[in-house]
């Protein structure tokens, strides 16, 4: 039995003539302790997907299964790590993550949360700024609070919707670090939802790229058997890594033009006339 299952999912958004299907028929199986990656094009439904295996969502057709049960709501096994950090804007750093570590850890005593608090905001090298509010906050510290706070909960599922994309390379470098020691030390099961094909083969255990929408499906998937702690400069003289990362590439490219194949390409722009005189020209003197 596989630890999280999807069965012939499929989901479709809007009503009537506007009812466009974003997945269609999407079938996977994730085994507990698995890192898995999903790469796909903005818009083809990876958030969805998430969505659903969270229990954000349901799907339309099909089923999701965690550890054999269907999947009818979210719950706190299964972490998520937002692409847009959502944190409570009226509690501070310290606050977000330890309302998260009371949901998950509802008997511990309130010196062993603080701890706890304090360690996974250190981290992400937030202690400085442990009593400051979101909006006191640097967009990429906000996105280390999201990730700490998810991680925090001890899930045993770590659920990415591509949760270092707002970040520079060198938070971007430690925080994925950062989780696989989580993903490592703890054996959780991990999925990650990105748009990098680097972070993915340095990540995971299997690439398995989303087909661009509508109708998107999963395609083939490609099994990661470089040795692990990877190291990412190494990684750039590593033949096989090279080969993985063509091939994937390839692979999106080649998808991806089908796609623009089959779109129509042609726009019929709207005929608008301005209804007001335009503007005189201002003439603004430079010195
Ligand atoms: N709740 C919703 N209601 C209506 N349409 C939705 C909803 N959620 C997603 N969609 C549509 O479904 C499609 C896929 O969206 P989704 O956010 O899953 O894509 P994505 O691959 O995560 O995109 P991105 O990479 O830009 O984050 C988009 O066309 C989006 O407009």
């Amino acid at each position: 039995m596989a630890y999280i299952e999807l069965r012939n999912v499929s989901k479709s958004f809007g009503v009537g003539k506007n009812r466009t299907q974003v997945l269609s028929n999407i079938n996977l199986e994730i085994e507990e302790g698995e890192f898995v990656a999903i790469v796909g094009f903005t818009g083809s439904g990876k958030t969805t997907l998430i969505n659903l295996i969270s229990g954000l969502m349901m799907p339309d057709e099909g089923e999701v299964l965690f550890k054999g049960k269907p999947v009818t709501g979210p719950s706190h096994e299964r972490g998520v790590i937002f692409q847009n950090y959502s944190l409570l804007p009226w509690l501070n750093v310290g606050n977000n993550v330890g309302m998260a570590v009371k949901e998950a850890f509802k008997k511990m005593l309130r010196r062993d949360r603080n701890k706890r608090v304090k360690e996974y905001v250190d981290m992400v090298n937030l202690l400085p700024a442990i009593n400051k509010l979101p909006k006191e906050l640097s967009g990429g510290m906000r996105q280390r609070v999201s990730v700490t706070r998810a991680l925090s909960m001890s899930p045993e599922v770590i659920l990415m919707d591509e949760p270092l994309s707002a970040l520079d390379a060198l938070t971007r470098g430690n925080l994925q670090q950062e989780i696989l020691k989580i993903w490592n030390k703890d054996k959780k099961t991990a999925l990650l939802i990105t748009n990098d094909v680097d972070e993915g083969i340095l990540m995971a255990d299997r690439i398995i790229p989303l087909k661009p929408g509508p109708k998107a499906t999963l395609g083939p998937e490609y099994k990661i058997n470089l040795e692990r702690p990877r190291d990412k400069t190494a990684l750039n003289h590593n033949e096989e890594y090279k080969k993985l990362r063509n091939g994937i590439i390839e692979y999106l490219i080649q998808i991806g033009e089908q796609r623009s194949s089959t779109k129509k390409n042609t726009y019929v722009l709207p005929n608008i006339k301005p209804r007001i005189k335009p503007m005189p020209f201002q003439r603004i003197s430079f010195k």
